[in-house]
C-alpha cells in the first residue's frame, strides 16, 4: 500500500505543480495544493505520503529559516527533488512541547548541534512519510548550550542517503505500524544517536546561536509554533471537504433509495422525503457550506499574518493562533461526528466499503488528535478568553474576532426575544459570554486562592472548554450571517440563489441554538411558546431546504472519482454498482470457498457424528 500511495503521491504531485503554475506561478499559494489535495485524496484513498513535506516541511523552511538556508534547501525542497517530513512529536510527548526529550547539543569547537534522542520514549514518532518516503526532516529539539536548556529549535536533518535510501549513520528509521485509516502515509519514528549537523542547518530566521554559542532569542518565541498554524488553518479547510464529500453521498443515496410509504397504500418514498432523514442529511450540508467559508476566511488571515511575520511584525498572531485552534477544533469534532451521522442514514450499505464513508471517516478523524489534541487546544482558546476577560474588566479593546465579548458585556440583560436571526445570533453570544464570565470567576478564584495558573487552568478545565465550544459557535455563526446578509456582493445573487442561503442561514442558527439550549437557558429567558416556535421553524426549513439538496451537493462539485462511492455515483445507478462491487471480492472468484475442504466441512461432520452417539 505504502509503494502505491508514494506512485499516486508523486503523480498528484506533479498534477499540483501544474495546477500551481496555472493558478499562480512561481507562488506558494496554498488554494491549488488544496485542490490538488482533493484530487489527490481521490487518488490515495489510504492518504498523501507527502502532505506534511507539502504542508509543512517545505513551509517550515521557507517561514522559520533565513534566506540562504531557503536557498540551500527550500528551494530543492520546493521543487520535490528532496522530501522531508515535520518531527516534532514523540513516543512519550506530543502536546506538551516543552516536554520534548530530544535534545541539540551545540559544539563550538566544530561549530556543529549534536543531536540526540536519549531515550526510547524520545524518539520521534508519528511524523508522516517518515517511515520510507522521507530523506530529510526538520527535526524539532530542546536546543542546550553549554548544557543550559534554551527552548526549542528546529534542525534540517538529513535521514537518508539521497541516491540509495539508505538511513544514514547514527539515524535509526522506520514505520510506526497499522492504523485505523491514512495507512498510505507510513507514519514513521526515528531515534538519532551523537548525530552531528552544521551549525547553519539549525533554522534561523526568528533566532540564532553564533559561531562562539553566543544564543540570539526569537522575538516572539511563539513564532517557531508557526507551521503548526498553518496546518490547522488547512485541517478546517480540509475536514469541512470531507464533510462536503460524505454530505454529497448520502444525499444522493437519499434521493434513489425509497423505504417505507409516509402514507399507508401509497408507494414508497425516497428516505429524503422522511423528516427524520432531512434532520439527519440536511444540516450537514449546510455545516459543510458553513465551514468552508470560515475556512476561507482564516486562510485569507492566514496569509496576512504570514506576510506580516515574515516582516518581523508579530502582532496579529494571538488572533489568528485563536481562530486556527477554534476552527480546526470545530471542524474536526463537526465533521468528524456529521460523516458518521451521514453514514449511518446510509443504512446498511453506508457500512459497506463500496459506500466510502468509513474511509472517509477514517481521513477526517485524527484531525481531532493530530497538529494539537482538540481538548488541548480549546483549553488553549479557554485561557486565551480568560486573558481576554480581563482586558474586557479593565475596559481595553479586544482583538476583532472577540469584539462582541466587549459588546455582550456591556448588557445588563437580553433583549425582549424575538426569534429573529440576529436574536438568535446575540443569543449564542450572549451564552457564549455569560459562560466566559462563570470560568473566570472560578478561575481567577483558584489564582486568588495561591494555585498556579497551570494549576487554576486544569481545575477550570470544564467551564474553559464550555466557553472555547461556543466562542466557536459565535465566531462560525457570526461569520455565516454575515457572507449571508451583510455580504458586499450579495446584490450579485440572484433572488432565488440569496433565498436558498438564507434557508441555510436560518437552518444552521436554529441547529445551533437546539444545540446549546442549555447552555442559552442558562443566560436568557426563553418561554415555551417561543421554543416551540423555533421548532416548528426547524421542520418549515428543512421542507423548503429538501428540494435544493440535490442541486446544494452537485455545486461541492466532487466528481465520481473523487467520491469514490457506489451510493453516491453522479448517475444514481447504486445497486448495480453496489452489485458490481460484491462481485469483485476476491471470495467471489470460487462458487465453492477453500475453507469448505479444509474447515468447515470436517466441523460439521465432527458435529453430525457426535449427535449420532449421542442418540446410540
Ligand atoms: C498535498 C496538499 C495537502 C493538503 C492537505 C490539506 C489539509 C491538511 C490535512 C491534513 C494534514 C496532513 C497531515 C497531518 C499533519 C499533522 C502534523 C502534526 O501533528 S505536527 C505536531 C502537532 N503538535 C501540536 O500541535 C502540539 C500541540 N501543543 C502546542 O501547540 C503547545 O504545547 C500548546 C498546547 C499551545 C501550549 O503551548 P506552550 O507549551 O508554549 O504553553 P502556553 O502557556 O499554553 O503558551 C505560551 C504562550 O504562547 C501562545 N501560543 C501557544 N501556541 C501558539 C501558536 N501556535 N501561535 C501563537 N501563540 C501561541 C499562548 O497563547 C501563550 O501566550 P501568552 O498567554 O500570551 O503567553
Ligand atoms: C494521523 C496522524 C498524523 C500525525 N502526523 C504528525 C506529524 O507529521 N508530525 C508530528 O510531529 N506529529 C504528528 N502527529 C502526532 C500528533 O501531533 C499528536 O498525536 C498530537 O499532538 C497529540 O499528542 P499525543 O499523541 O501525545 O496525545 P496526548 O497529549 O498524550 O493526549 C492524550 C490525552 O491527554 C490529554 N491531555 C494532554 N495534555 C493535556 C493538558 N495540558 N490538559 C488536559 N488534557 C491533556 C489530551 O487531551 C488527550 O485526551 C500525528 C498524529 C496522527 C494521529
Amino acid at each position: 500500500m505504502a509503494s502505491m500511495s508514494v506512485k499516486h503521491a508523486i503523480a498528484a504531485a506533479k498534477k499540483l505543480r501544474s495546477l500551481q503554475e496555472r493558478f499562480n506561478p512561481g507562488g506558494s499559494d496554498i488554494y491549488p495544493a488544496l485542490m490538488g489535495d482533493e484530487a489527490i485524496t481521490a487518488l490515495i484513498p489510504s492518504g498523501n505520503p507527502l502532505s506534511v513535506h507539502i504542508l509543512m516541511f517545505t513551509r517550515a523552511l521557507r517561514e522559520q529559516g533565513t534566506d540562504e538556508q531557503y536557498e540551500k534547501f527550500g528551494r530543492r525542497a520546493d521543487n520535490n527533488e528532496i522530501i522531508g517530513t515535520f518531527a516534532q512529536t514523540e513516543l512519550g510527548h506530543g502536546t506538551y512541547l516543552r516536554g520534548l526529550e530530544a535534545r541539540a547539543d551545540y559544539d563550538r569547537g566544530t561549530e556543529e548541534f549534536v543531536l540526540n534522542t536519549p531515550k526510547l520514549s524520545s524518539y520521534k514518532w508519528w511524523p508522516g512519510g517518515l517511515g520510507q518516503t522521507c530523506n530529510y526532516c526538520i527535526f524539532v529539539a530542546q536546543l542546550y548550550i553549554d548544557n543550559e536548556a534554551k527552548g526549542m529549535a528546529m534542525f534540517v536533518v538529513q535521514i537518508r542517503d539521497e541516491e540509495t535510501h539508505m538511513p544514514l549513520p547514527g539515524v535509526h528509521v522506520g514505520e510506526i505500524g497499522k492504523k485505523m485509516g491514512l495507512n498510505g502515509v507510513n507514519n514513521g519514528f526515528l531515534g538519532l544517536k551523537d548525530y552531528r549537523v552544521p551549525r547553519l542547518n539549525m533554522l534561523m530566521r526568528h533566532q540564532q546561536v553564533l559561531p562562539d554559542g553566543r544564543f540570539v532569542k526569537s522575538p516572539v518565541s511563539q513564532v517557531s509554533y508557526f507551521p503548526m498554524v498553518f496546518v490547522r488553518c488547512m485541517v478546517a479547510r480540509q475536514n469541512s471537504n470531507y464533510l462536503a464529500q460524505a454530505a454529497t453521498i448520502a444525499t444522493r443515496y437519499s434521493v434513489i433509495r425509497r423505504q417505507s410509504p409516509i402514507e399507508e397504500g401509497q408507494p414508497e418514498p425516497k428516505i429524503l422525503e422522511h423528516l427524520t432523514q432531512q434532520m439527519k442529511v440536511i444540516p450537514e450540508i449546510v455545516t459543510a457550506v458553513v465551514y468552508r467559508l470560515a475556512a476561507a476566511n482564516l486562510q485569507n488571515m492566514y496569509n496576512e499574518t504570514a506576510e506580516a511575520v515574515y516582516r518581523k511584525d508579530f502582532s496579529r498572531l494571538p488572533e489568528l493562533h485563536a481562530l486556527a485552534c477554534i476552527l480546526k477544533v470545530a471542524t474536526s469534532y463537526d465533521s468528524t461526528y456529521g460523516i458518521e451521522r451521514l453514514r449511518q442514514a446510509c443504512g446498511g450499505h453506508g457500512y459497506l466499503t463500496a459506500g466510502n464513508l468509513g474511509n472517509i471517516f477514517a481521513m477526517a478523524a485524527p484531525a481531532c488528535t493530530y497538529e494539537g489534541e482538540n481538548s488541548v487546544l480549546y483549553l488553549q482558546v479557554g485561557k486565551i478568553l480568560m486573558k481576554n476577560w480581563s482586558q474586557v474588566l479593565a475596559g481595553r479593546e479586544l482583538m476583532p474576532s472577540m469584539a462582541y465579548i466587549s459588546e455582550c458585556s456591556k448588557m445588563t440583560s437580553f433583549p425582549q426575544w424575538t426569534g429573529s436571526w440576529e436574536c438568535l445570533l446575540k443569543a449564542i453570544q450572549y451564552a457564549c459570554v455569560g459562560s466566559i464570565r462563570l470560568a473566570f470567576q472560578s478561575y481567577n478564584a483558584r489564582v486568588q486562592s495561591a494555585q498556579s495558573q497551570t494549576a487554576a487552568v486544569n481545575y477550570s478545565g470544564l467551564e474553559l472548554t464550555k466557553a472555547a465550544e461556543l466562542h466557536g459557535r459565535s465566531y462560525v455563526a457570526g461569520n455565516f450571517y454575515q457572507q449571508i446578509v451583510n455580504s458586499p456582493n450579495k446584490h450579485q445573487r440572484s433572488p432565488q440563489f440569496q433565498k436558498v442561503l438564507e434557508n441555510m442561514l436560518e437552518l444552521h442558527l436554529i441547529q445551533i441554538f437546539f444545540r446549546h439550549l442549555g447552555d442559552i437557558l442558562r443566560f436568557i429567558r426563553i418561554t415555551e411558546d417561543e421554543i416551540s416556535a423555533l421548532q416548528r421553524r426547524l421542520e418549515e426549513v428543512l421542507k423548503e431546504l429538501r428540494p435544493d439538496a440535490v442541486a446544494i451537493t452537485d455545486a461541492f462539485d466532487f466528481n465520481d472519482k473523487i467520491l469514490s462511492s457506489a451510493l453516491g455515483c453522479y448517475d444514481g445507478n447504486v445497486y448495480e454498482r453496489l452489485f458490481e462491487a460484491a462481485l469483485k471480492h476476491p471470495l467471489n472468484r470460487k462458487s465453492v470457498p477453500d475453507f469448505f475442504e479444509a474447515h468447515l466441512k470436517p466441523f460439521m461432520k465432527e458435529n453430525a457424528d457426535n449427535a449420532k452417539k449421542s442418540k446410540l
